[in-house]
């Protein structure tokens, strides 16, 4: 017992050494290895190897499903319901994806009016803001924008609630799982999911007129249009409540139903320039396409993912198989045992990324940029086919090897709307502010394998007198290949 305390002591201050460490010496020579976790049951850590083995199991042999649950403590702290019809798995993958259109003005709506109040409109001096409370903010407004629509997204009950409920979540989870004995979690485990259960009620509460609204209109739409197409008029919402009244078990018809080192300079620039040339390219407002178009952007931050992945162990499976399961290396597991990827390891291999410790912006650019627009219900092989090459190394793009949002059947099904939002974010904010290059990043901590942001992190921000026009000169594609024409420089005009 005492040298298991040990192990979890080890890994609560050093985990992320430690899946190094066990990477080096075993998963890079093709062996499974047990890695100790204050979060949940030892995980083996399989070989590099394996990994494509590992992704072509089916649910009834390793289950990713089972995991999820558990380690929320679903029962206690959500709900079951959530994970026996994942309506919203649904809704994200295809619904919200392929309304990136019509949602795309909304979304940079929010962006500028979040933007105005957290870092102001002062074009004379400079202000200090906080980074952590920036991006928290800009998150959960544009999700809101998306999900609820206004005015529900500026409704600052809603969006703290929205903040807390995802805490909550994970803190009851946390509670239940390292604090309660399994005999104490029937009777204890409700009180742990309590704040998580009381932020889910005030957020219905908020959310009840709307969507009795929406319930209305269905039930009064005539019979052969009860799907119209919905273009500029899109709402995830009332997405969420058609398919809930759909659905086969009248319980889930109710409308309670829905559950290093800082980049150099010079790439701030460039990528300003990008958004500039691509926005003046489209001539208007952002598109979906014209985001698809934000190339070094997509590669700035898919790197950056890469190198500041959050969670360093992923993708755990449970094994689901009676007889237990045997590991390509021979090495046979019982049923129960649960199986993961060390991330981190991954993406800082030198094998798979040349100069893993360096921050390069460009590293996934192709001398001929052509990332287009993700269609979610193919792979990125196939989508490569159709196009061009190049959308193999798109941000919403995973791989055995890219594995910020997972891969395979459970790959985050929101990729596709985070990757849209977080490049349109970027380009939002260089075009419309000033931002002061700091001379060294701030890191964040790891407790266990998970990354804490830095908290305290600030910037100094301004915002830009002069809006955007951009002067072009005749195709001066640099070694990267970002751009067929470059922005040569921003002077007045508008965004
Ligand atoms: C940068 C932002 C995001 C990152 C890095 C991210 C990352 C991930 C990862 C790593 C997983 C797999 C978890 C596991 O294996 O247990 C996941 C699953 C999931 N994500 Fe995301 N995610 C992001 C944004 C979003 C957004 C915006 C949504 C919703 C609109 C979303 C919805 C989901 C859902 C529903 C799952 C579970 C999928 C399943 O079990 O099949 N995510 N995400």
């Amino acid at each position: 017992m005492f040298s298991r305390l040990r192990a979890y002591m080890r890994d609560y201050k050093q985990g992320v050494q430690i899946l190094n460490e066990g990477y080096a010496k075993y998963s890079k020579h093709g062996r499974a290895w047990v890695s100790p976790t204050i979060l949940c049951q030892p995980t083996v850590m399989l070989a590099t190897s394996h990994i494509s083995w590992f992704f072509k199991q089916p649910e009834d042999v390793l289950s990713n499903k089972v995991v999820q649950a558990s380690l929320l403590e679903a029962p206690y702290v959500i709900s079951d319901r959530l994970f026996e019809n994942p309506l919203h798995n649904d809704i994200i993958r295809k619904d919200l994806t392929r309304n990136l259109e019509s949602l795309t003005p909304g979304i940079v709506e929010e962006i500028n009016v979040s933007l105005d109040e957290v870092w102001g409109t002062d074009t004379e001096t400079w202000r200090e803001v906080k980074v952590l409370e920036t991006m928290q903010k800009l998150a959960v407004r544009t999700a809101s924008r998306a999900l609820v629509g206004l005015p529900l997204c500026r409704n600052e009950v809603y969006l703290k609630n929205a903040i807390h409920h995802a805490m909550g979540m994970a803190l009851g989870g946390l509670v239940c799982r390292l604090l309660l004995p399994g005999v104490l979690k029937p009777a204890l485990g409700h009180v742990a999911g309590l704040p998580c259960r009381y932020f889910t009620w005030r957020s219905y509460r908020l959310l009840a007129p709307q969507i009795k609204q929406h319930m209305e209109a269905i039930e009064n739409e005539p019979s052969d249009t009860s799907n119209p197409e919905k273009g500029s008029s899109y709402s995830t919402l009332e997405n969420i409540v058609r398919a809930s009244l759909k659905h086969p078990d009248p319980r889930e018809r109710s409308p309670w139903a829905i559950t290093e080192r800082p980049p150099e300079k010079q790439y701030v620039e460039r990528i300003r320039d990008e958004a500039a040339t691509v926005l003046q390219e489209s001539n208007g407002p952002w598109t979906r396409s014209a985001v698809a178009r934000l190339y070094l952007a997509d590669s700035a931050i898919r790197e950056s993912m890469r190198c500041s992945t959050v969670g360093g162990r992923g993708a755990i499976h449970e094994v689901m198989s009676k007889e237990g399961l045997t590991l390509p290396d021979g090495q046979f597991v019982p049923q129960g045992t649960y199986l993961g990827l060390p991330f981190i390891p991954i993406h800082r291999d030198e094998e798979f990324y040349p100069g893993p410790d360096e921050f390069d912006p460009e590293r996934f650019l192709e001398h001929k940029p052509s990332i287009a627009i993700l269609d979610p219900e193919k792979d990125g092989a196939d989508r490569a086919d159709e196009k061009s090459v190049s959308k193999k190394q798109a941000l919403a793009t995973t791989s055995e090897t890219f594995l910020a949002f997972s891969h395979g059947r459970h790959a985050c099904p929101g990729r596709f709307f985070a990757a849209h939002v977080l490049k349109l974010t970027l380009a939002e904010m260089l075009l419309r502010y000033d931002i002061q290059h700091l001379p060294e990043r701030p890191v964040g901590k790891y407790i266990s394998d998970f990354m804490e942001p830095p908290t305290k992190a600030t910037i100094s921000v301004r915002r830009r007198k002069a809006t955007i026009s951009v002067r072009r000169r005749k195709a001066t594609t640099s070694s990267s290949g970002l751009q067929a024409e470059k922005a040569e420089e921003i002077v007045n005009g508008n965004v």
